[in-house]
Protein backbone atom coordinates (compact mmCIF):
# COMPACT_ATOMS: atom_id res chain seq x y z
CA UNK A 1 0.00 0.00 0.00
CA UNK A 2 3.34 2.28 0.34
CA UNK A 3 2.62 5.80 -1.16
CA UNK A 4 -1.24 6.33 -0.86
CA UNK A 5 -2.24 9.30 0.97
CA UNK A 6 -5.47 9.96 2.61
CA UNK A 7 -7.70 12.10 0.61
CA UNK A 8 -9.22 14.52 2.88
CA UNK A 9 -5.60 15.16 4.97
CA UNK A 10 -3.11 13.62 2.58
CA UNK A 11 -1.11 11.64 5.38
CA UNK A 12 -0.01 7.74 4.74
CA UNK A 13 -3.04 6.08 3.97
CA UNK A 14 -3.72 2.55 4.21
CA UNK A 15 -7.81 2.36 3.78
CA UNK A 16 -9.13 2.02 0.46
CA UNK A 17 -12.85 2.81 -0.44
CA UNK A 18 -14.02 -1.04 -0.61
CA UNK A 19 -16.12 0.19 -3.58
CA UNK A 20 -14.30 1.76 -5.94
CA UNK A 21 -10.66 1.22 -4.57
CA UNK A 22 -9.52 4.44 -6.24
CA UNK A 23 -8.80 6.41 -3.29
CA UNK A 24 -7.51 5.69 0.20
CA UNK A 25 -7.89 7.05 4.06
CA UNK A 26 -5.86 7.16 7.09
CA UNK A 27 -8.25 5.78 8.89
CA UNK A 28 -12.62 5.45 9.16
CA UNK A 29 -12.91 9.01 10.29
CA UNK A 30 -11.45 10.83 7.64
CA UNK A 31 -13.22 8.15 5.17
CA UNK A 32 -16.77 9.23 6.54
CA UNK A 33 -15.81 12.84 6.33
CA UNK A 34 -15.04 12.32 2.73
CA UNK A 35 -17.38 10.58 1.71
CA UNK A 36 -20.27 13.62 1.03
CA UNK A 37 -17.14 14.40 -1.83
CA UNK A 38 -16.27 11.69 -2.97
CA UNK A 39 -19.85 10.06 -3.23
CA UNK A 40 -20.49 11.52 -6.78
CA UNK A 41 -17.14 10.19 -7.78
CA UNK A 42 -17.33 6.67 -6.39
CA UNK A 43 -17.94 4.14 -8.56
CA UNK A 44 -21.16 2.22 -7.03
CA UNK A 45 -20.05 -1.26 -7.79
CA UNK A 46 -17.22 -3.87 -7.14
CA UNK A 47 -15.99 -6.52 -9.00
CA UNK A 48 -16.61 -10.23 -7.73
CA UNK A 49 -16.16 -13.73 -9.55
CA UNK A 50 -19.10 -15.83 -9.55
CA UNK A 51 -18.50 -19.51 -9.91
CA UNK A 52 -20.48 -19.92 -13.53
CA UNK A 53 -20.50 -16.51 -14.77
CA UNK A 54 -16.57 -15.42 -13.58
CA UNK A 55 -16.32 -11.93 -12.95
CA UNK A 56 -19.33 -9.43 -12.61
CA UNK A 57 -19.84 -6.46 -11.60
CA UNK A 58 -22.12 -6.07 -8.06
CA UNK A 59 -23.64 -2.85 -6.73
CA UNK A 60 -22.21 -1.30 -3.61
CA UNK A 61 -25.10 0.37 -2.88
CA UNK A 62 -28.14 1.31 -3.75
CA UNK A 63 -29.28 2.69 -7.08
CA UNK A 64 -32.55 4.37 -8.76
CA UNK A 65 -33.20 4.45 -12.15
CA UNK A 66 -31.08 7.44 -14.31
CA UNK A 67 -27.74 6.65 -11.31
CA UNK A 68 -24.61 7.08 -12.91
CA UNK A 69 -22.39 3.48 -12.61
CA UNK A 70 -19.99 4.03 -15.09
CA UNK A 71 -18.05 6.63 -17.51
CA UNK A 72 -14.86 5.27 -19.37
CA UNK A 73 -13.42 5.28 -22.93
CA UNK A 74 -12.84 2.38 -24.97
CA UNK A 75 -9.37 0.44 -24.97
CA UNK A 76 -9.78 -0.05 -28.75
CA UNK A 77 -12.51 0.27 -31.84
CA UNK A 78 -12.63 0.13 -35.33
CA UNK A 79 -14.48 -1.51 -37.99
CA UNK A 80 -17.47 -3.96 -36.97
CA UNK A 81 -15.70 -7.27 -37.74
CA UNK A 82 -18.22 -9.25 -39.61
CA UNK A 83 -17.39 -10.61 -43.29
CA UNK A 84 -18.70 -8.46 -46.21
CA UNK A 85 -19.47 -9.88 -49.73
CA UNK A 86 -21.24 -7.43 -51.19
CA UNK A 87 -22.60 -4.73 -50.38
CA UNK A 88 -21.33 -1.58 -48.41
CA UNK A 89 -18.09 -1.63 -46.18
CA UNK A 90 -16.83 0.76 -43.56
CA UNK A 91 -14.09 3.65 -43.89
CA UNK A 92 -11.50 2.36 -42.10
CA UNK A 93 -11.07 5.95 -40.74
CA UNK A 94 -14.66 6.65 -39.31
CA UNK A 95 -16.45 3.31 -40.05
CA UNK A 96 -18.86 4.63 -41.71
CA UNK A 97 -20.13 2.24 -44.60
CA UNK A 98 -19.36 3.37 -48.30
CA UNK A 99 -19.42 1.76 -51.80
CA UNK A 100 -16.02 0.09 -52.14
CA UNK A 101 -16.03 0.08 -56.27
CA UNK A 102 -16.50 3.86 -56.25
CA UNK A 103 -15.05 4.87 -53.27
CA UNK A 104 -11.88 6.93 -53.28
CA UNK A 105 -8.51 5.19 -51.87
CA UNK A 106 -6.54 5.50 -48.95
CA UNK A 107 -2.83 6.98 -50.08
CA UNK A 108 -0.94 4.72 -47.48
CA UNK A 109 -2.46 0.92 -48.08
CA UNK A 110 -5.16 1.21 -51.24
CA UNK A 111 -8.56 0.77 -48.71
CA UNK A 112 -11.59 1.69 -49.73
CA UNK A 113 -12.45 4.87 -47.95
CA UNK A 114 -14.84 7.60 -47.71
CA UNK A 115 -12.95 10.48 -48.70
CA UNK A 116 -8.90 11.71 -49.04
CA UNK A 117 -10.01 14.44 -45.80
CA UNK A 118 -11.49 11.72 -43.17
CA UNK A 119 -10.26 12.79 -40.06
CA UNK A 120 -9.48 8.61 -39.33
CA UNK A 121 -7.51 8.25 -41.73
CA UNK A 122 -4.22 9.68 -39.96
CA UNK A 123 -5.50 9.41 -36.35
CA UNK A 124 -2.80 6.67 -34.93
CA UNK A 125 -5.30 5.53 -32.73
CA UNK A 126 -7.63 4.70 -35.79
CA UNK A 127 -6.53 3.93 -39.40
CA UNK A 128 -2.85 5.54 -39.08
CA UNK A 129 -0.99 2.94 -37.37
CA UNK A 130 -2.14 0.08 -39.38
CA UNK A 131 -2.14 1.87 -42.34
CA UNK A 132 1.53 1.07 -42.36
CA UNK A 133 1.23 -2.34 -41.98
CA UNK A 134 -1.52 -2.91 -45.01
CA UNK A 135 0.67 -0.54 -47.12
CA UNK A 136 2.96 -3.14 -47.11
CA UNK A 137 1.40 -5.32 -49.59
CA UNK A 138 2.75 -3.80 -52.69
CA UNK A 139 -0.32 -5.46 -55.59
CA UNK A 140 -3.27 -3.49 -55.85
CA UNK A 141 -6.94 -4.56 -56.81
CA UNK A 142 -9.31 -3.46 -59.00
CA UNK A 143 -11.65 -6.16 -58.67
CA UNK A 144 -12.63 -8.41 -55.71
CA UNK A 145 -12.64 -5.65 -53.45
CA UNK A 146 -14.55 -7.05 -51.16
CA UNK A 147 -12.27 -10.60 -50.70
CA UNK A 148 -8.91 -8.16 -50.98
CA UNK A 149 -9.44 -4.99 -48.77
CA UNK A 150 -11.25 -7.03 -45.48
CA UNK A 151 -12.40 -4.82 -43.06
CA UNK A 152 -13.22 -7.48 -40.93
CA UNK A 153 -10.05 -8.16 -40.13
CA UNK A 154 -8.96 -4.40 -39.00
CA UNK A 155 -9.88 -4.62 -35.42
CA UNK A 156 -7.94 -7.51 -34.37
CA UNK A 157 -4.94 -5.72 -36.31
CA UNK A 158 -5.70 -2.89 -34.32
CA UNK A 159 -5.48 -4.71 -30.80
CA UNK A 160 -2.52 -6.65 -31.86
CA UNK A 161 -0.94 -3.03 -33.01
CA UNK A 162 -1.43 -2.08 -28.98
CA UNK A 163 0.74 -4.19 -27.79
CA UNK A 164 3.77 -2.02 -28.38
CA UNK A 165 2.05 1.63 -28.38
CA UNK A 166 -0.32 1.05 -25.43
CA UNK A 167 1.25 -2.24 -23.83
CA UNK A 168 -1.19 -1.17 -20.79
CA UNK A 169 -4.12 -1.31 -22.91
CA UNK A 170 -3.17 -4.79 -24.13
CA UNK A 171 -2.67 -6.12 -21.39
CA UNK A 172 -6.10 -5.31 -20.23
CA UNK A 173 -7.11 -6.54 -23.08
CA UNK A 174 -5.47 -9.96 -22.76
CA UNK A 175 -7.27 -10.34 -19.30
CA UNK A 176 -10.57 -10.68 -21.15
CA UNK A 177 -12.38 -13.89 -21.64
CA UNK A 178 -12.43 -15.05 -24.81
CA UNK A 179 -13.95 -18.81 -24.38
CA UNK A 180 -10.48 -20.15 -26.76
CA UNK A 181 -11.16 -23.75 -24.86
CA UNK A 182 -14.91 -23.69 -27.12
CA UNK A 183 -13.44 -22.47 -30.23
CA UNK A 184 -11.02 -25.28 -30.74
CA UNK A 185 -9.46 -25.96 -34.50
CA UNK A 186 -12.43 -28.39 -35.66
CA UNK A 187 -15.03 -25.40 -34.50
CA UNK A 188 -16.75 -23.29 -37.91
CA UNK A 189 -15.46 -20.82 -35.94
CA UNK A 190 -11.62 -21.26 -35.94
CA UNK A 191 -11.45 -22.23 -39.47
CA UNK A 192 -13.19 -19.39 -40.53
CA UNK A 193 -11.20 -17.43 -38.48
CA UNK A 194 -8.01 -18.88 -39.81
CA UNK A 195 -8.70 -18.14 -43.56
CA UNK A 196 -10.63 -15.05 -43.44
CA UNK A 197 -8.61 -13.10 -40.83
CA UNK A 198 -4.92 -14.93 -39.41
CA UNK A 199 -3.92 -16.35 -42.72
CA UNK A 200 -5.16 -13.10 -44.47
CA UNK A 201 -2.64 -10.64 -41.97
CA UNK A 202 0.15 -13.01 -41.67
CA UNK A 203 0.30 -13.99 -45.70
CA UNK A 204 -0.56 -10.08 -46.72
CA UNK A 205 1.09 -8.01 -44.31
CA UNK A 206 2.94 -9.72 -41.84
CA UNK A 207 5.76 -11.72 -43.77
CA UNK A 208 6.77 -8.56 -45.44
CA UNK A 209 7.05 -6.62 -41.96
CA UNK A 210 9.19 -9.86 -40.70
CA UNK A 211 11.57 -8.99 -43.89
CA UNK A 212 11.76 -5.20 -43.14
CA UNK A 213 12.08 -6.31 -39.78
CA UNK A 214 15.45 -8.37 -40.50
CA UNK A 215 16.41 -5.64 -42.88
CA UNK A 216 15.80 -2.70 -40.14
CA UNK A 217 16.70 -4.49 -37.00
CA UNK A 218 13.63 -3.28 -35.42
CA UNK A 219 10.98 -5.16 -34.26
CA UNK A 220 7.40 -3.65 -35.28
CA UNK A 221 5.28 -6.55 -33.39
CA UNK A 222 6.33 -8.95 -31.07
CA UNK A 223 3.43 -11.24 -31.29
CA UNK A 224 2.03 -12.01 -34.22
CA UNK A 225 1.47 -15.95 -33.62
CA UNK A 226 -1.42 -17.80 -34.72
CA UNK A 227 -2.47 -18.08 -31.15
CA UNK A 228 -2.71 -14.57 -30.39
CA UNK A 229 -4.20 -13.89 -33.34
CA UNK A 230 -6.93 -16.57 -32.85
CA UNK A 231 -7.10 -15.74 -29.46
CA UNK A 232 -8.17 -11.59 -30.25
CA UNK A 233 -10.90 -12.89 -32.91
CA UNK A 234 -12.07 -14.69 -29.57
CA UNK A 235 -11.94 -11.36 -26.67
CA UNK A 236 -14.08 -9.50 -29.44
CA UNK A 237 -16.30 -11.81 -30.31
CA UNK A 238 -17.13 -12.38 -26.45
CA UNK A 239 -16.85 -8.65 -25.07
CA UNK A 240 -17.37 -6.32 -27.63
CA UNK A 241 -19.71 -3.56 -27.81
CA UNK A 242 -21.44 -2.64 -30.84
CA UNK A 243 -21.92 0.88 -31.57
CA UNK A 244 -25.02 1.11 -34.15
CA UNK A 245 -24.71 5.01 -34.71
CA UNK A 246 -23.99 6.84 -37.99
CA UNK A 247 -21.69 4.14 -38.71
CA UNK A 248 -20.55 0.20 -37.60
CA UNK A 249 -17.74 0.63 -35.08
CA UNK A 250 -17.20 -2.01 -32.41
CA UNK A 251 -15.26 -1.22 -29.26
CA UNK A 252 -13.40 -3.00 -26.03
CA UNK A 253 -13.55 -1.09 -23.20
CA UNK A 254 -11.77 -1.74 -20.09
CA UNK A 255 -14.54 -2.06 -17.39
CA UNK A 256 -18.26 -2.03 -19.06
CA UNK A 257 -17.09 -5.69 -20.69
CA UNK A 258 -17.56 -7.16 -17.32
CA UNK A 259 -21.68 -6.18 -17.01
CA UNK A 260 -22.71 -9.72 -17.38
CA UNK A 261 -26.09 -10.75 -19.49
CA UNK A 262 -29.60 -10.37 -18.54
CA UNK A 263 -32.55 -11.07 -20.80
CA UNK A 264 -34.41 -8.21 -18.23
CA UNK A 265 -31.18 -5.93 -17.50
CA UNK A 266 -30.74 -3.09 -14.95
CA UNK A 267 -28.86 -0.94 -16.86
CA UNK A 268 -29.12 1.20 -20.19
CA UNK A 269 -25.78 2.43 -21.84
CA UNK A 270 -25.12 5.10 -24.33
CA UNK A 271 -21.95 5.98 -26.67
CA UNK A 272 -20.50 9.48 -27.58
CA UNK A 273 -20.23 9.84 -31.06
CA UNK A 274 -16.89 9.53 -32.97
CA UNK A 275 -15.39 13.24 -32.10
CA UNK A 276 -15.54 12.47 -28.50
CA UNK A 277 -13.89 8.72 -28.98
CA UNK A 278 -17.07 6.59 -28.39
CA UNK A 279 -17.17 7.56 -24.50
CA UNK A 280 -19.40 5.41 -23.25
CA UNK A 281 -22.21 6.20 -20.14
CA UNK A 282 -24.09 3.36 -18.06
CA UNK A 283 -27.10 4.45 -15.63
CA UNK A 284 -29.41 2.29 -13.99
CA UNK A 285 -32.24 1.50 -15.92
CA UNK A 286 -34.29 -0.40 -12.66
CA UNK A 287 -33.70 0.09 -8.94
CA UNK A 288 -30.83 -1.67 -8.63
CA UNK A 289 -30.30 -2.82 -5.06
CA UNK A 290 -26.99 -2.75 -2.72
CA UNK A 291 -25.70 -6.66 -3.44
CA UNK A 292 -27.52 -6.60 -6.71
CA UNK A 293 -25.60 -7.90 -10.13
CA UNK A 294 -25.41 -5.45 -13.11
CA UNK A 295 -26.54 -6.28 -16.30
CA UNK A 296 -26.94 -5.71 -19.72
CA UNK A 297 -28.08 -7.53 -22.31
CA UNK A 298 -26.22 -9.39 -25.26
CA UNK A 299 -28.89 -11.02 -27.16
CA UNK A 300 -32.30 -9.76 -28.77
CA UNK A 301 -34.94 -8.71 -26.30
CA UNK A 302 -37.65 -9.73 -29.01
CA UNK A 303 -36.42 -13.40 -29.92
CA UNK A 304 -38.54 -16.00 -28.44
CA UNK A 305 -36.22 -17.83 -25.52
CA UNK A 306 -35.07 -20.44 -27.07
CA UNK A 307 -33.66 -18.35 -29.98
CA UNK A 308 -32.05 -16.30 -27.17
CA UNK A 309 -30.65 -18.78 -25.74
CA UNK A 310 -28.94 -20.60 -28.43
CA UNK A 311 -27.64 -17.34 -30.06
CA UNK A 312 -26.52 -16.68 -26.28
CA UNK A 313 -24.54 -19.85 -26.70
CA UNK A 314 -23.42 -19.90 -29.60
CA UNK A 315 -21.83 -16.40 -30.18
CA UNK A 316 -21.03 -16.05 -25.75
CA UNK A 317 -20.95 -19.64 -24.62
CA UNK A 318 -22.90 -19.76 -21.92
CA UNK A 319 -26.76 -21.04 -20.93
CA UNK A 320 -28.76 -18.29 -19.87
CA UNK A 321 -30.83 -19.05 -16.87
CA UNK A 322 -32.86 -15.41 -16.26
CA UNK A 323 -36.02 -14.76 -14.92
CA UNK A 324 -37.36 -14.64 -18.33
CA UNK A 325 -35.46 -17.50 -19.60
CA UNK A 326 -36.85 -19.56 -16.50
CA UNK A 327 -40.75 -18.44 -16.70
CA UNK A 328 -42.41 -20.11 -20.01
CA UNK A 329 -44.58 -17.32 -20.64
CA UNK A 330 -41.99 -14.75 -20.37
CA UNK A 331 -42.94 -12.74 -17.92
CA UNK A 332 -46.67 -12.83 -19.13
CA UNK A 333 -46.07 -11.72 -22.71
CA UNK A 334 -46.79 -15.68 -24.15
CA UNK A 335 -43.77 -14.39 -26.54
CA UNK A 336 -42.71 -17.65 -27.42
CA UNK A 337 -46.46 -19.78 -26.89
CA UNK A 338 -47.82 -21.82 -29.39
CA UNK A 339 -51.46 -22.27 -30.22
CA UNK A 340 -52.88 -25.96 -29.04
CA UNK A 341 -53.74 -27.89 -32.25
CA UNK A 342 -55.54 -31.04 -30.05
CA UNK A 343 -58.97 -31.14 -29.99
CA UNK A 344 -62.02 -31.30 -27.14
CA UNK A 345 -64.72 -33.32 -28.61
CA UNK A 346 -63.63 -32.61 -32.04
CA UNK A 347 -63.53 -28.69 -31.57
CA UNK A 348 -60.16 -26.93 -31.17
CA UNK A 349 -59.72 -27.25 -27.86
CA UNK A 350 -58.72 -23.42 -27.60
CA UNK A 351 -55.17 -23.84 -25.29
CA UNK A 352 -52.09 -22.73 -26.03
CA UNK A 353 -48.75 -24.72 -25.48
CA UNK A 354 -46.13 -23.69 -23.46
CA UNK A 355 -42.66 -25.51 -22.93
CA UNK A 356 -42.36 -27.51 -19.47
CA UNK A 357 -39.00 -26.39 -18.45
CA UNK A 358 -37.87 -23.55 -20.44
CA UNK A 359 -34.38 -24.03 -19.09
CA UNK A 360 -34.26 -27.70 -20.79
CA UNK A 361 -33.35 -27.64 -24.08
CA UNK A 362 -35.47 -31.12 -24.70
CA UNK A 363 -38.27 -29.87 -22.94
CA UNK A 364 -41.94 -30.84 -24.16
CA UNK A 365 -44.33 -28.21 -24.87
CA UNK A 366 -47.57 -29.14 -23.25
CA UNK A 367 -50.88 -27.50 -23.87
CA UNK A 368 -53.07 -25.32 -20.77
CA UNK A 369 -56.23 -26.87 -21.76
CA UNK A 370 -55.71 -30.48 -22.85
CA UNK A 371 -53.30 -33.56 -22.96
CA UNK A 372 -51.76 -32.53 -26.46
CA UNK A 373 -47.86 -32.51 -26.01
CA UNK A 374 -45.30 -31.67 -28.56
CA UNK A 375 -41.75 -32.62 -28.79
CA UNK A 376 -38.80 -29.38 -28.62
CA UNK A 377 -38.00 -31.07 -32.25
CA UNK A 378 -41.63 -30.37 -33.55
CA UNK A 379 -41.84 -26.50 -31.81
CA UNK A 380 -38.47 -25.72 -33.78
CA UNK A 381 -39.57 -27.10 -36.76
CA UNK A 382 -42.55 -25.18 -36.90
CA UNK A 383 -41.22 -21.72 -35.49
CA UNK A 384 -38.02 -22.00 -37.55
CA UNK A 385 -39.80 -22.75 -40.82
CA UNK A 386 -42.53 -19.45 -39.57
CA UNK A 387 -38.87 -17.54 -38.86
CA UNK A 388 -38.09 -18.16 -42.73
CA UNK A 389 -41.17 -17.67 -44.30
CA UNK A 390 -41.16 -13.89 -42.13
CA UNK A 391 -37.71 -13.46 -42.74
CA UNK A 392 -38.33 -13.31 -46.54
CA UNK A 393 -41.47 -11.56 -46.95
CA UNK A 394 -40.04 -8.97 -44.52
CA UNK A 395 -36.91 -8.81 -47.07
CA UNK A 396 -38.91 -8.41 -49.75
CA UNK A 397 -40.12 -5.31 -49.70
CA UNK A 398 -43.96 -6.34 -48.67
CA UNK A 399 -47.35 -5.15 -49.51
CA UNK A 400 -49.82 -5.10 -46.38
CA UNK A 401 -51.91 -7.70 -48.42
CA UNK A 402 -48.45 -10.01 -47.92
CA UNK A 403 -48.66 -9.10 -44.78
CA UNK A 404 -51.67 -9.73 -43.85
CA UNK A 405 -51.56 -12.91 -45.55
CA UNK A 406 -48.76 -14.26 -43.64
CA UNK A 407 -50.14 -12.84 -40.21
CA UNK A 408 -53.64 -14.88 -41.07
CA UNK A 409 -51.72 -17.96 -41.87
CA UNK A 410 -49.30 -18.34 -38.69
CA UNK A 411 -52.17 -17.09 -36.82
CA UNK A 412 -53.55 -21.16 -37.01
CA UNK A 413 -50.12 -21.94 -35.09
CA UNK A 414 -48.46 -19.26 -32.87
CA UNK A 415 -50.11 -17.32 -30.14
CA UNK A 416 -51.21 -13.74 -30.90
CA UNK A 417 -48.42 -11.92 -29.29
CA UNK A 418 -45.50 -14.59 -30.25
CA UNK A 419 -42.19 -12.66 -31.69
CA UNK A 420 -42.78 -13.70 -35.64
CA UNK A 421 -46.16 -12.19 -34.83
CA UNK A 422 -45.03 -9.12 -33.05
CA UNK A 423 -42.09 -8.30 -36.12
CA UNK A 424 -44.82 -9.03 -38.76
CA UNK A 425 -47.64 -6.50 -36.93
CA UNK A 426 -44.55 -3.87 -36.16
CA UNK A 427 -43.86 -3.78 -40.07
CA UNK A 428 -48.31 -4.00 -40.57
CA UNK A 429 -48.55 -0.65 -38.19
CA UNK A 430 -45.93 1.63 -40.50
CA UNK A 431 -47.64 0.64 -43.96
CA UNK A 432 -50.76 1.23 -42.97
CA UNK A 433 -51.10 4.92 -43.91
CA UNK A 434 -48.34 5.17 -46.12
CA UNK A 435 -48.21 2.43 -49.28
CA UNK A 436 -50.36 2.76 -52.03
CA UNK A 437 -53.92 1.61 -51.52
CA UNK A 438 -53.29 1.91 -47.83
CA UNK A 439 -52.76 6.03 -47.76
CA UNK A 440 -54.93 7.76 -44.38
CA UNK A 441 -57.81 8.69 -47.14
CA UNK A 442 -58.06 5.30 -48.39
CA UNK A 443 -58.07 3.65 -45.11
CA UNK A 444 -61.63 2.64 -43.55
CA UNK A 445 -62.30 3.40 -39.52
CA UNK A 446 -62.13 -0.29 -38.66
CA UNK A 447 -58.52 -0.43 -40.76
CA UNK A 448 -57.25 2.60 -38.63
CA UNK A 449 -58.91 0.95 -35.44
CA UNK A 450 -57.09 -1.83 -36.07
CA UNK A 451 -52.97 -0.34 -36.74
CA UNK A 452 -54.28 1.74 -33.01
CA UNK A 453 -55.08 -1.64 -31.62
CA UNK A 454 -51.99 -3.06 -32.81
CA UNK A 455 -50.05 -0.68 -31.68
CA UNK A 456 -50.89 -1.13 -28.02
CA UNK A 457 -51.09 -4.55 -28.12
CA UNK A 458 -47.42 -4.17 -29.18
CA UNK A 459 -46.46 -2.16 -26.46
CA UNK A 460 -48.23 -4.14 -23.69
CA UNK A 461 -45.82 -6.34 -24.48
CA UNK A 462 -42.49 -4.52 -25.73
CA UNK A 463 -43.37 -3.04 -21.60
CA UNK A 464 -43.14 -6.36 -20.38
CA UNK A 465 -39.86 -7.22 -21.83
CA UNK A 466 -38.39 -3.85 -21.16
CA UNK A 467 -39.82 -1.76 -18.85
CA UNK A 468 -37.21 1.05 -18.76
CA UNK A 469 -36.68 1.37 -22.69
CA UNK A 470 -33.31 0.61 -22.58
CA UNK A 471 -33.26 -2.02 -25.33
CA UNK A 472 -36.02 -1.21 -27.33
CA UNK A 473 -36.73 2.45 -27.42
CA UNK A 474 -36.76 2.49 -31.20
CA UNK A 475 -39.73 -0.09 -31.43
CA UNK A 476 -41.45 1.87 -28.96
CA UNK A 477 -40.98 5.16 -30.34
CA UNK A 478 -42.43 3.69 -33.56
CA UNK A 479 -45.15 2.08 -32.26
CA UNK A 480 -46.00 5.22 -30.03
CA UNK A 481 -45.90 7.65 -33.23
CA UNK A 482 -48.10 5.33 -35.31
CA UNK A 483 -50.51 5.20 -32.36
CA UNK A 484 -50.72 8.88 -32.71
CA UNK A 485 -51.34 9.30 -36.14
CA UNK A 486 -53.79 6.85 -36.64
CA UNK A 487 -55.53 8.41 -33.22
CA UNK A 488 -55.52 11.72 -35.26
CA UNK A 489 -56.84 10.49 -38.30
CA UNK A 490 -60.01 8.74 -36.52
CA UNK A 491 -60.16 12.44 -34.17
CA UNK A 492 -60.37 14.58 -37.80
CA UNK A 493 -62.78 11.86 -39.24
CA UNK A 494 -65.23 12.50 -36.21
CA UNK A 495 -64.41 16.32 -35.95
CA UNK A 496 -65.36 16.64 -39.62
CA UNK A 497 -68.96 14.74 -39.25
CA UNK A 498 -69.07 17.20 -36.05
CA UNK A 499 -68.83 14.93 -33.26
CA UNK A 500 -66.75 16.80 -30.64
CA UNK A 501 -64.38 16.78 -27.65
CA UNK A 502 -68.00 16.32 -25.35
CA UNK A 503 -67.99 12.50 -26.73
CA UNK A 504 -65.90 10.73 -24.45
CA UNK A 505 -64.45 8.39 -26.99
CA UNK A 506 -62.82 11.10 -28.76
CA UNK A 507 -61.51 12.59 -25.39
CA UNK A 508 -59.98 9.22 -24.36
CA UNK A 509 -58.55 9.46 -28.03
CA UNK A 510 -56.72 13.19 -27.78
CA UNK A 511 -55.53 12.08 -24.37
CA UNK A 512 -54.00 8.61 -25.86
CA UNK A 513 -52.14 11.56 -28.96
CA UNK A 514 -51.43 13.75 -26.17
CA UNK A 515 -49.80 11.14 -23.68
CA UNK A 516 -48.09 9.07 -26.71
CA UNK A 517 -46.21 11.91 -28.10
CA UNK A 518 -44.38 12.89 -24.58
CA UNK A 519 -43.95 9.28 -23.78
CA UNK A 520 -42.27 8.67 -27.41
CA UNK A 521 -39.50 11.98 -26.97
CA UNK A 522 -39.11 10.35 -23.65
CA UNK A 523 -38.35 6.82 -24.51
CA UNK A 524 -35.96 8.74 -27.40
CA UNK A 525 -34.15 11.07 -25.55
CA UNK A 526 -31.19 8.63 -25.48
CA UNK A 527 -31.23 8.03 -29.55
CA UNK A 528 -30.42 11.41 -30.76
CA UNK A 529 -26.69 9.88 -31.55
CA UNK A 530 -28.08 7.44 -34.03
CA UNK A 531 -29.83 8.87 -37.63
CA UNK A 532 -32.60 6.57 -37.09
CA UNK A 533 -33.35 7.96 -33.13
CA UNK A 534 -32.89 11.29 -35.63
CA UNK A 535 -34.90 11.29 -37.34
CA UNK A 536 -38.09 9.68 -35.49
CA UNK A 537 -37.86 12.14 -33.02
CA UNK A 538 -37.65 15.18 -35.59
CA UNK A 539 -41.09 13.32 -36.80
CA UNK A 540 -42.24 12.99 -33.47
CA UNK A 541 -41.57 16.33 -32.45
CA UNK A 542 -43.22 17.78 -35.90
CA UNK A 543 -46.37 15.52 -35.26
CA UNK A 544 -46.14 17.32 -31.61
CA UNK A 545 -46.68 20.71 -33.57
CA UNK A 546 -49.45 19.76 -35.56
CA UNK A 547 -51.32 18.56 -32.43
CA UNK A 548 -50.89 21.49 -30.73
CA UNK A 549 -52.24 23.77 -33.58
CA UNK A 550 -54.99 21.33 -33.88
CA UNK A 551 -56.06 21.85 -30.48
CA UNK A 552 -55.69 25.33 -30.35
CA UNK A 553 -57.38 25.51 -33.84
CA UNK A 554 -60.42 23.93 -32.51
CA UNK A 555 -60.64 25.68 -29.21
CA UNK A 556 -59.72 22.02 -27.61
CA UNK A 557 -59.11 22.51 -23.28
CA UNK A 558 -56.93 19.58 -22.88
CA UNK A 559 -57.33 19.65 -19.42
CA UNK A 560 -61.11 19.11 -19.75
CA UNK A 561 -59.92 15.90 -21.63
CA UNK A 562 -59.27 13.37 -18.42
CA UNK A 563 -61.06 10.07 -19.29
CA UNK A 564 -58.20 8.61 -21.40
CA UNK A 565 -55.87 5.98 -20.13
CA UNK A 566 -52.44 6.80 -19.89
CA UNK A 567 -49.58 3.86 -21.08
C1 LIG B 1 -18.39 -9.95 -21.72
S1 LIG B 1 -17.88 -11.28 -20.78
C2 LIG B 1 -18.27 -10.77 -19.16
C3 LIG B 1 -17.08 -10.88 -18.24
C4 LIG B 1 -16.78 -12.29 -17.84
N1 LIG B 1 -17.72 -12.72 -16.82
C5 LIG B 1 -15.36 -12.48 -17.35
O1 LIG B 1 -15.13 -13.04 -16.29
O2 LIG B 1 -14.46 -12.03 -18.07
C6 LIG B 1 -19.08 -12.46 -21.24
C7 LIG B 1 -18.90 -13.80 -20.60
O3 LIG B 1 -19.30 -13.77 -19.24
C8 LIG B 1 -20.05 -14.93 -18.91
N2 LIG B 1 -21.44 -14.54 -18.64
C9 LIG B 1 -22.00 -13.34 -18.82
N3 LIG B 1 -23.29 -13.33 -18.44
C10 LIG B 1 -23.58 -14.56 -18.02
C11 LIG B 1 -24.76 -15.19 -17.51
N4 LIG B 1 -25.90 -14.53 -17.37
N5 LIG B 1 -24.67 -16.50 -17.18
C12 LIG B 1 -23.52 -17.20 -17.32
N6 LIG B 1 -22.36 -16.65 -17.79
C13 LIG B 1 -22.39 -15.36 -18.14
C14 LIG B 1 -19.96 -15.84 -20.13
O4 LIG B 1 -18.85 -16.66 -19.97
C15 LIG B 1 -19.74 -14.85 -21.24
O5 LIG B 1 -19.11 -15.41 -22.36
Amino acid sequence: MGGLKCAECEEPAELKCSACKLVAYCGKEHQKKHWKEHKNLCRPFEIVTDPEKGKCLVATRDLQPGDLILVENPIVYGPRPHMVEEGPVPCPGCCRLIIADNSARCDGCDFPICNPDCPGLKDMDRHGHECMILGLRDVKAINGLHDFYRQDALLTLRCLLLQNRHPKKFAQLLEMNSHQDKRGEDTETYKINESRVVDYLQDNFFAPMRILEGKSGKQVLKDISKEIIHQICGIVDVNALEINQDAEVTALYPTAFLMEHNCLSNTKHMFDNADKGYTITIRASLPIAKGDHISTMYTHALWGTQARREHLRETKYFSCKCLRCADPTELGTYLSALKCIGTQDDEPCGGIQLPIDPLDDNTEWACNKCDAKLTNHEVCFLVNQIGEEVDNVQLSNPTVRELDSILTKMLNFVHPNHYHVYSVKHSLVQLYGYQQGYMPNQLSDDIIAKKATMCRELLEITKKIDPANARLPLYSGVLLHELYLANMILIKRKWDLGIKTKVKSINVLLQECQSALSQALRVLENERNSPAGEKLISLVKFSGTEFEKFVSRNKIDLSGVTTGKSN
